[in-house]
């Protein structure tokens, strides 16, 4: 019995489909960076503000009526993320990327994580729908602001929540992350951009997501339009299951590797 782990089971239409795939596009979420140790969105602490579930705290109204509970929290994930590493599933979206765009190919990935494992790992991002949490701007007149992030350790948010800077511009406002909260729109841009890279390609991987947030979840079933594979990549079933060719049943750190082989 050696000690090498399993490769996943794939079944060899779906090796066919990735091997023969020439434009990829990604539609990723919390899931890829499990394994890194970032929790899920449905995980993620709010430690001593328990009484909020992380979709309260993600609001302008949370930030506008707590807003040292909201920075503090914001702060303590920014630290946990920039504390873990990208993992193979990362790695692996990387070099297939890497290795379509060096046979003209393309792989672009429209991702709903406010982290920058992708990038991490050597990836290039199409879009970060859900904006991203080590960049920051004025809540007030919109204004960037640097923000360095601290080191906390422990799995909860530090007891003693800080108030946010000011902003050093309009010194009026306070100072937030740059992550879109409940109610508010998605950047435009991103979300064309991420709508054309689906209508676009010749394969879709939707890796880690339960679909439940909209109107991100609705991105890659534009692929539907012109009839092109999906591929589910999560250990659970999820809301958009029922709209995918294929299901993968396994963690993205294991799958995506033995999809690329
Ligand atoms: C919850 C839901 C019902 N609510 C919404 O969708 C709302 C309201 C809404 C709009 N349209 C609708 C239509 C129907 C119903 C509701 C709505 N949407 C909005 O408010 C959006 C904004 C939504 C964005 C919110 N911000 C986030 N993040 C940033 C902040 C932050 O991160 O703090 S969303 C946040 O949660 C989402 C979590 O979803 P997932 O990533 O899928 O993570 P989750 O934990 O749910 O699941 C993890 C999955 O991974 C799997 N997994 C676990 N381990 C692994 C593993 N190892 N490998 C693979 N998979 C794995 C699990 O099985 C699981 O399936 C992510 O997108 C994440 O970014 N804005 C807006 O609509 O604005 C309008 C507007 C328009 C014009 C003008 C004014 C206003």
């Amino acid at each position: 019995m050696s000690d090498e782990p399993a490769v996943p089971h794939i079944p060899d239409e779906v090796l066919n489909l990735a091997r023969a795939a020439r434009h990829v596009a990604v539609f990723s979420g919390a899931g890829i960076s499990a394994e890194s140790g970032v929790p899920t969105f449905r995980e993620v602490q709010t430690g001593l503000w328990e009484q909020y579930s992380a979709q309260d705290l993600a609001t302008p109204e949370a930030f506008e009526n707590d807003p040292d509970v909201v920075h503090t929290w914001y702060r303590w994930r920014a630290s946990l993320i920039q504390g873990v590493q990208p993992n193979p599933g990362h790695l692996a979206l990387a070099h297939w990327q890497q290795r379509l765009r060096s046979s003209g190919g393309t792989l672009s990935i429209a991702t709903q994580n406010v982290d920058d494992l992708h990038e991490r790992a050597g990836a290039e991002v199409l879009a970060h729908l859900h904006g991203s949490i080590m960049a920051h701007h004025c809540h007030e007149c919109g204004a960037p602001a640097e923000l360095t992030t601290p080191q906390y350790d422990g799995a909860q948010p530090p007891s003693e929540p800080e108030e946010p800077p000011l902003c050093q511009v309009c010194e009026q406002g306070m100072v937030r992350p740059s992550v879109v909260w409940f109610g508010e729109p998605l950047p435009m841009e991103d979300f064309e951009r991420t709508a054309e890279a689906m209508r676009a390609a010749d394969l879709i991987l939707v890796v880690g997501t339960s679909g439940l947030v909209q109107p991100a979840a609705s991105l890659p079933l534009l692929g539907m339009e012109r009839g092109t594979p999906l591929i589910e990549i999560n250990p659970e079933s999820t809301e958009l299951s029922d709209a995918m060719h294929h299901r993968l049943r396994g963690p993205a750190g294991e799958m995506l590797p033995a999809l690329m082989q």
